[in-house]
Order: C-alpha cells, then structure tokens, then sequence
C-alpha cells in the first residue's frame, strides 16, 4: 500500500460504504490541494439483491442509470472494481485518480483523526469489525479492495467516531464496573463527519451560533442527535454501537436491557437472532410492519404507519431536551440529513414536543425551503444541509498534503469553513492551513 505519496492536484475519489450500497464522490483537487470540487456523484444500490449503478453530475444532470444485475454477485468485493473503472472512464483526460478517501464508522479507542491508511491501520480498523458490524465490514472491504486493484493509490480513512473524542468522561462512561470501561465498552458516538460539516457551515453562516450551544439532529437512515458546544461535541445518543439513542429505519434505537437478556432465556433468542432484531427488524419497519422510509410512512393511511412517525418524533424530542441538559442550555436547533432536511411534517413533529423550551416553528417558513424555519420570537431552529463527502474530501487532502496534524482540536474542527453556502460541495483552502 503507497503510504508515501503526497497529493498535488488530480482527482479524488470518496466511497461511503454501506451494507447494500456503495456512494461516491469524485472531486477534482487544484494544485497543492487549495481548491476541492466536485465533479460527479453516484451510488451503487441493491449490493446482494438487485444491483444498479446511478450517477449525477455537480450540476445535477445525469449520467448513469443502469442495472449492474449482471455481475452482482452479493458483495462489495466483486463490484468495487467494476465501479473503480467506470469512475476512471468517466474522469476528463487531464485529471487522474490519484487519491481516495473513506469514510469508517469506527475509530475505537486509538483512532481520533483522519489517518493515511496503512497496513497497520487496516488491521486495527479489522479489530473494530464487532463493535460496528452494520458498517465496518463493508469499510474495510472497500480499502482492501482498491489497496489491491490500484496499490499505487494513496487511501485515507476518516472516523464517524473522531468529533466526538474530546467529549468529557461522564459522557463517555456506562454505569458498569470500571474494568470494562477500561476494555472499550464506552460511548464513542457517529455521524462525526456530518456534525463536524455543520458545525463548519455555522461558523461561516452564524458565527454567534457556532461559538454557542447547539443541538445537531442528524436524521437519516441512521439517526443520532450531538450537543455541539463552541464547535465541540459535549454529548451525543449513540453510544458504544449505532444502536443507541432514537429509533432509525430498521435500528432500535435505546431499549431496555432488561429487554435482552428477557429474550435470550424466554425465546431463546442467541446473538444472530438479536443482532438481526435490533438492526434489522426494528425502528420505523418494526412499529410500522411496512417500511423503513419515512416517505412511505408519512403518506400511509395506516394507523400503525403514524404511530411509527409520532413515537420517531417524540424520541428525538426527548433527546434535545436531554442534550440541551448536557450543555446547561440550548441556542438553537439544527435539522440535518434526508429525513430532516426534507420531512417539514417530522420537523414539526419533533418541535411540537419542545413549545415548553421556548421553540415554535413558522408553518410557512417550515413548508418553504427556508433556512430558518422558526418564529422571529422563537429559539432559533435552522435546516442545514449536510456533506459527509465534502469532510472526508477536505480531510484526505489535508492529510496526503501534510496539512492535517494543524487541523486537529476543537478550534481546527470549525475552522476554515468554505462560506460557499450550505450543500455547496466547494471550498477553499485556507491560507493558514499548513
Ligand atoms: N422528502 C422526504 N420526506 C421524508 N423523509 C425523507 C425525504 N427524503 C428522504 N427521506 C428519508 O431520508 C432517509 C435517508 O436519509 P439519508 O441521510 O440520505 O441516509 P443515509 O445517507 O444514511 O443513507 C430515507 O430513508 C428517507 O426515509
Ligand atoms: C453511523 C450511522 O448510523 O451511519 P448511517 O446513517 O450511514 O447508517
Ligand atoms: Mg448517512
């Protein structure tokens, strides 16, 4: 694996592997790695079932639908270089691929920045398989994977887990015996790419906010919420694994304990059985029994469809108010991800739990595509979009040009936001990053 080369211009590859899906964003990288920008975007869905390749251009216009039925064998493994050389062919003549960046759900206990991968690395990411096995399996297919098809190419991981490290003990630490806290079992939180986007574009869009306390609902198909305390994260709801906190598309969410060890010794239930009940079965297509989607459910008639939405609503609700606890208090509200960047009717949900706060929601500004989405008089509640791709772009960039070890800390975390507009993909390096 190239460990060595450093990145000057060309164009960067960045892969968010999931269980039956593959996305990508290839940016193009100004010389010394100053400008980022994207090019196109796609994914690869239905991995296993029904496999097939769409793609956009930066400008939205598309460039690729089509069944990759045909060479699906169930895996990763086996599409990834299909998908490598559709991206090569699909890149303008001047601008090699010299470069890819991953996003890895888990870091642990040791992995806190953005890392050039090596084979070391690789095999520590190989350990962390148990504690993510939704995520991790498929991001480290994904590094073997291109380490062998284009070993010249340099590859850098960047942890959902890494915002939250500075987080202080008592949000970090189970009540368990202390010996077990000391073995990893421990709260590491996720969706550390996205809340660490947000709180860039804060700094560039309100920077009183971003210097403030804010609550970050990161709501997608896996959902968590981040108390973000100038531009740190204090607290977050999951936990050791993307189990914990509000229910999600097929995750539980938090549930008892009690709950476990009930099912083990009255349904005999073993760790296959539960591991597939509570990331597979449950959250929104367990209440439901009809879908996973949060489209689907909100334009269902079927009771069991709205109790799915509203017990969704009052989670969240719940875990605002919970965070805000954790920051001694709340500055605003932030909406991000598919269901909370696009849902106006979960929106006013969740906010309709939280009048008691002081948070009352426009109905006009709520159903528009405002960026304020609240009352003059209310706390402010803002819909922000995310872009995991972009952080893990930036980080790769930084990283393979030396740059990173400067950004690392909370001020580094906000600093050097592009100011180029929310979802805008674009920006500018800094001139004090060196
Ligand atoms: N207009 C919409 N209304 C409600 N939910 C939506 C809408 N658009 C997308 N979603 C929800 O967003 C989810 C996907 O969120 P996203 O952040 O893209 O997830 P991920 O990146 O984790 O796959 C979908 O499962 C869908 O339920
Ligand atoms: C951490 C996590 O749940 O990721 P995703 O939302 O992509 O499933
Ligand atoms: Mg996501």
């Amino acid at each position: 694996m190239n460990v060595h080369a450093n990145l000057t211009s060309g164009a960067l590859l960045v892969l968010n592997s999931g269980s039956s899906s593959v996305k990508f964003t290839v940016f193009r990288v100004e010389p010394e790695g100053r400008e980022i920008t994207p090019l196109f975007a796609g994914q690869l869905t239905g991995i296993g079932t029904d496999a097939r390749l769409s793609a956009k251009t930066a400008a939205r216009e598309p460039i690729a639908d089509e069944s990759w039925a045909d060479r699906d064998t169930g895996s990763v493994p086996v599409l990834l270089p299909h998908l490598i050389s559709w991206i090569e062919r699909h890149l303008p003549a001047d601008l090699p691929l010299m470069a890819a960046g991953h996003r890895v759900v888990h870091g642990g206990a040791n992995l806190h920045h953005p890392e050039r991968i090596t084979d070391d690395v690789l095999a520590e990411l190989e350990t962390l398989i148990p504690l993510a096995p939704l995520h991790q399996p498929q991001n480290v297919a994904a590094i073997k994977v291109l380490a062998e098809s284009r070993s010249d190419l340099p590859q850098v991981a960047c942890f959902d887990t890494a915002f939250h490290h500075a987080q202080p003990a008592h949000a970090t630490t189970y009540a368990i015996p202390r010996h077990l806290t000391e073995a990893g079992i421990r709260r590491y939180g996720f969706h550390g790419l996205s809340y660490e986007y947000i709180a860039r574009q804060l700094l560039a869009t309100h920077p009183d906010l971003a210097t403030g306390r804010v609550v970050v609902a990161h709501l997608g198909n896996g959902s968590s919420l981040c108390a973000i305390k100038d531009g740190t994260s204090i607290d977050t709801t999951m936990g050791f694994s993307v189990l914990e906190g509000v229910p999600m598309g097929t995750r539980s969410g938090g549930l008892d304990p009690g709950i476990l060890i009930y099912l083990m010794r009255k349904f005999d239930m073993d760790v296959n059985d539960l591991e597939r009940l509570l990331y597979h079965q449950s959250g929104l297509l367990g209440v439901s029994g009809v879908s996973n989607d949060m489209r689907v459910l909100l334009g269902s008639s079927d009771p069991h469809c709205a109790e799915a939405v509203d017990l969704f609503c009052l989670r969240v609700a719940k875990e605002v108010s919970a965070l805000a606890c954790s920051m001694g208090g709340i500055d605003a509200l932030v909406f991000t991800a598919g269901i909370g960047e696009h849902s106006a009717a979960v929106r006013a949900g969740v906010c309709a739990h939280l009048e008691w706060l002081g948070i009352e929601l426009d109905r006009a500004r709520n159903a528009g595509d405002e960026a304020l989405i609240s009352t003059d008089a209310s706390l402010p509640v803002h819909v922000m979009a995310t872009d995991e791709e972009f952080m893990i772009a930036r980080h790769t960039v930084d990283v393979l040009t030396n740059r990173g070890d400067a950004r690392h800390g909370p001020a580094a975390q906000i600093e050097g936001a592009s100011g180029s507009g929310e979802g805008c993909c674009t920006a500018p390096a800094q001139a004090q990053e060196t």
